[in-house]
């Protein structure tokens, strides 16, 4: 299973994440918003596609930067999970699908329950922010 997500980085750093809806797999767990690609789907597209089902807003896939990828055997299928990031789109992104949204700085990140694969997604997203 291809999975894209996005992290949207907000002029102050922080990053938008969803709380997947209580009831739904992996539900009330805090994650990046995205979903699978589907079939002959390119990846960003299939973001793009996303984001505008899930958050009511454009991205210009040219403003598509990736991040990196978790690679995760789960119970019944492989999750390939791919992290991009950008830091421009246009609107206001609205919870459409999540039960709530929330900009998180990125060393918060950790102390929230997120799927496994995530974790070291948020690693990689923390890592040239470590830099000086
Ligand atoms: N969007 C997103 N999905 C993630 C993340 N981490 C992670 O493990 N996933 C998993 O990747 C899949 C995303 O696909 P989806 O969001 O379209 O899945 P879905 O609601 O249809 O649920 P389903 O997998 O039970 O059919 C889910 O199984 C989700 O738990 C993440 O950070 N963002």
């Amino acid at each position: 299973m291809l999975v894209v997500a996005i992290a949207l980085v907000a002029a102050d750093g922080r990053v938008l994440l969803a709380q997947r809806p209580r009831g739904s797999r992996h539900g009330g767990l805090w994650e990046f918003p995205g979903g699978k690609v589907e079939s002959g789907e390119r990846p960003e597209a299939a973001l793009v596609r996303e984001v505008r089902e899930e958050l009511g807003i454009e991205i210009d896939p040219r403003d598509l930067a990736p991040v990196g990828f978790a690679s995760e055997a789960e119970a019944k299928r492989h999750l390939l999970l791919l992290l991009y990031r950008a830091d421009r789109w246009v609107g206001e992104p609205t919870a459409l699908v999540a039960d709530r949204l929330a900009w998180v700085a990125v060393e918060a990140m950790p102390a929230l329950a997120m799927p496994p694969a995530d974790r070291p997604l948020v690693e990689a997203l923390a890592r040239p922010l470590d830099r000086p």
